[in-house]
């Protein structure tokens, strides 16, 4: 490494992204931007283990809606570590894949604030933080979630205040099943492929 070169700095964006929107997309941006990360890998979940009480679609769909949300930026892409996984997603998993992968890359850990204050439900906590530095970004609603700081190594976590996009992907499902547009909520092609997959008609 000559002087002037410096650690790769990889983003990773978890995430069930069913369907990914316009919040995933402005916190992964606003993250590369403060941390200049070389690039953000959003990583679809495969079976979100917190989430087995849900219908969740198909890993291929939201795979899909992941590529064509991230294909215009340059500084985005998409891994199938998580999908290609059999069993439930474990981030540790997600961390210790893509560290092999990239072994000389810092990662940062892209989260909501709502996911961040459930952190301590994860598997193997503590070697995550050994593995990533973890970027929690403020979410409508979150104002009032507590952090168990007392419990959390602060020094491997920063909380970071995005524009605030009050979208979910639970809001975005219901609407198609009522038959509310989702213009400007997802990017176009996520309308398109929505509307082609005939997906949350019976949510
Ligand atoms: N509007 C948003 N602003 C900032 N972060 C967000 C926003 N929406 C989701 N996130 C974060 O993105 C990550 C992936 O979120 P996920 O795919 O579960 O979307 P979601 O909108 O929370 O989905 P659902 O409504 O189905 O639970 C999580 O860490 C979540 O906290
Ligand atoms: O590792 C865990 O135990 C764990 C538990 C819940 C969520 N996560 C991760 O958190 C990210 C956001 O998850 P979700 O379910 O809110 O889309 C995604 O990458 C998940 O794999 C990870």
């Amino acid at each position: 490494m000559t002087a002037v070169e410096r650690v790769r700095r990889l983003g990773v964006m978890g995430g069930t992204f069913d369907p990914i929107h316009h919040g995933h997309l402005v916190a992964a941006s606003e993250v590369q931007a403060y941390f200049d990360l070389d690039e953000v890998i959003f990583v679809p979940t495969g079976q979100p283990w917190q989430k087995l009480d849900r219908d969740v679609s198909a890993a291929e769909d939201r795979y899909l809606m992941t590529v064509i949300a991230t294909a215009s930026n340059p500084r985005f892409s998409v891994s199938r570590v998580d999908i290609d996984r059999p069993g439930p997603t474990y981030t540790i998993d997600t961390l210790r894949d893509l560290s092999a992968l990239y072994p000389d890359a810092e990662l940062f850990f892209i989260t909501g604030a709502d996911a961040l204050a459930q952190i301590l439900t994860w598997r193997d906590v503590d070697e995550m933080f050994k593995l990533a530095q973890f970027v929690g970004c403020t979410r409508p609603g979150t104002e009032s979630l507590e952090l168990p700081l007392d419990k959390l190594p602060m020094d491997r976590i920063t909380l970071l205040e995005v524009p605030a996009l009050a979208i979910s992907s639970t809001q975005c499902r219901a609407r198609v099943a009522k038959g509310n547009p989702t213009w400007y909520l997802v990017p176009d092609g996520i309308v398109q492929y929505i509307a082609k997959r005939e997906l949350y008609i019976n949510r």
